[in-house]
């Protein structure tokens, strides 16, 4: 069934495969290779889900769409990042305008 618990059983598998055998999963197989790779991954990802939304059918893009959660999702897990964490940062923003919310964070 597709629900927010989608992503929770998504992180829960992810955290199981991380320190996997690498010849059987591919979450293992990206992480052995660092951080670096995995945020390379991401932003290939990222790339292609634009080129989908911009030429290509609605089905390409879905697709795309759930390789760049996935790559998001494996990234967080090896940088120890809870979704949690992401999720109440979404929350907090809750009900803010876009607008005033740019406005309230830090200068770079
Ligand atoms: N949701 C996914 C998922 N989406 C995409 N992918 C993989 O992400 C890769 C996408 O990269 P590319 O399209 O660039 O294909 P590629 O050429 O194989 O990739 P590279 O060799 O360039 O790294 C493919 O190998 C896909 O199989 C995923 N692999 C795993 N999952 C989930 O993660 C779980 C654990 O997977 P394992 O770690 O393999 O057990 C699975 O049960 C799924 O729920």
């Amino acid at each position: 069934m597709s629900s927010p618990d989608t992503l929770a059983r998504l992180e829960a598998t992810i955290a199981q495969r991380l320190s996997a055998d690498p010849d059987s999963s591919y979450v293992a197989r990206l992480n052995a290779k660092g951080p670096g790779k995995i945020a390379q991954k991401l932003g290939e990802e990222a790339t292609e889900t634009v080129i989908a939304a911009l030429t290509e059918s609605r089905e390409a893009l879905v697709g795309e769409a759930a390789d760049l959660i996935f790559h998001l999702m494996v990234l967080l897990a090896a940088k120890d990042v809870p979704l949690a964490d992401v999720m109440a940062e979404l929350d907090r923003r809750e009900g803010t305008s876009g607008i005033a919310e740019k406005a309230a964070r830090p200068k770079d």
